[in-house]
């Protein structure tokens, strides 16, 4: 079994948001706190420790007493570029990542993820969800990977490819389907935050 010191949290919040207005997302209020505070306290009792993945602001993102790391450049190449960063930086085996901007991430994502992973062998484990009519959406951006792929992802990089899920095919890597679709909510734009916000009084 995978323990829970082994795990390092990765907290994605590199990313320019262009759909918010190209403000640094993980610090718009949300609920009178910053946007990545939701993340932190849902995420923070899963994990043995946090990393924190910002481009811009890394003082403030410094204030929660995590490491703050940026990407290696900032051409803002989506979160491949965020993943790559946090691989190189963990200082455990193993790495679960999930965006600044899903303040309601489900409190099993930690245990439903390795638990598959130990069941297949698996190298990199990612989340699904169902949408009301039966759809199952992949949900990238939280996913449970050995640090050991580090290299695998400079490689990919390297070659000029970003996607994700292109990356995912060509490791052993498997999903979880989660039967909450909401506990994936993301908020993009203006709009879906005062639906979450609305939602999640
Ligand atoms: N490190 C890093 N993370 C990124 C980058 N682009 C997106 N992300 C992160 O990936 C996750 C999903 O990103 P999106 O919500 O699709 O993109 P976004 O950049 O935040 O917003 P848009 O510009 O509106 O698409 C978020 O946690 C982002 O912070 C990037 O270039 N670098
Ligand atoms: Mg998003």
């Amino acid at each position: 079994m995978i323990s829970q010191t082994e795990i390092t949290g990765l907290i994605l919040a590199g990313g320019r948001a262009q759909r918010m207005g190209g403000i640094d997302k993980g610090l718009i209020p949300f609920h009178h706190r910053p946007l990545i505070e939701s993340v932190i306290h849902r995420l923070r009792p899963q994990v043995g420790s946090i990393l924190i993945n910002a481009n811009r602001n890394l003082e403030q993102y410094s204030t929660y007493g995590f490491p703050v790391i940026s990407d290696d450049d900032l051409s803002f190449s989506g979160p491949l570029a965020g993943f790559a960063a946090g691989l190189k930086a963990c200082p455990t085996e193993y790495v679960v990542t999930a965006p600044c901007d899903s303040p309601l991430l489900p409190t099993n994502l930690v245990e439903l993820l390795v638990t598959k992973m130990t069941e297949g062998s698996f190298d990199l484990v990612y989340a699904s969800s169902k949408d009301p009519a039966g759809k199952t959406w992949a949900q990238p951006v939280f996913c449970l990977m050995r640090v050991s792929l580090s290299k695998s992802l400079e490689e990919f990089i390297s070659l000029g490819d970003l996607k994700i899920d292109r990356w995912f095919k060509e490791l052993n890597s498997s999903t979880v389907v989660f039967d909450s679709e909401s506990a994936f909510a993301n908020i993009n734009t203006p709009e879906e935050l005062l639906t979450l916000e609305k939602a999640s009084s």
